[in-house]
């Protein structure tokens, strides 16, 4: 009797898999190394980090795109300088910036499953993974994880870590609001390029079955 090879489930990953995090991480960190500029007194900077949190779940989607910012907050929390300013993960939980930081997890994992519903649910109908990435959604769905999702979160570490009232927490956002757009836009042309030349880089929500495309 043959073995019947085992049919890839959600869970696995390859070695392009893989792969593809790590370089995600690796732009993450990258993204950090121009410095910071923080207005204010909340000490919370202006980073393109969050721009790469945001290219990582509308580039490689929901399993993919969470494993690189997890590989990159781990490397952050294991006292590797990777913040915007040459910061570790364990600077940063002990900052106002700890919301932000920790939000990031979440940002990416609303914009992951969110993009992956958009390109699984394309033209072709069905959850083929082969859709197509329309630019204004995809801006949209950037906009609900990298600004909503990680703003409430910021909000909260800045009120566990510093002593702002809510409206001041809210406030403090204000600033980062133009930047952000800008970042969601960017975020949402790039991904559009690459689902566009690279259909099935972000695999359908559903378990593979044997025979589809593997990201
Ligand atoms: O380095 C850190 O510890 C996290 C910094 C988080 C900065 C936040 S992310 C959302 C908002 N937009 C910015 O450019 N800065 C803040």
């Amino acid at each position: 009797m043959t073995a019947s090879p085992k049919s890839p489930n959600r869970w696995s990953l390859s070695i392009g898999d893989l792969t593809q995090a790590a370089v995600f991480a690796a732009l993450i960190a990258a993204l950090g190394l121009p410095g910071t500029i923080t207005i204010g007194t909340s000490g919370v900077p202006i980073t393109f980090q969050s721009l790469g949190v945001i290219l990582a779940g509308a580039v490689l989607g929901p399993r993919k795109g969470t494993l690189a910012v997890v590989i990159f907050m781990v490397l952050a929390i294991a006292g590797l300088p990777i913040l915007s300013g040459g910061r570790n993960g364990l600077t940063a939980l002990s900052s106002p910036t700890a919301g932000y930081f920790i939000g990031f997890l979440p940002a990416v994992i609303v914009i992951g499953v969110l993009t992956a519903m958009m390109v699984s649910t394309g033209s072709t109908g069905g959850s083929t993974g082969s859709g197509k990435y329309r630019v204004l959604w995809g801006i949209a769905i950037n906009a609900l994880g990298g600004i909503v999702v990680l703003y409430a979160c910021g909000v909260a570490g800045l009120l566990i870590r510093t002593d702002l009232t809510v409206w001041a927490a809210i406030a403090t956002n204000g600033s980062f609001i133009p930047g952000d757009i800008a970042k969601c836009v960017v975020a949402a042309l790039v991904a559009a390029q690459v689902h566009r030349g690279r259909p099935g880089l972000i695999e359908p929500l559903r378990a593979r079955r044997s025979g589809s495309v593997a990201g």
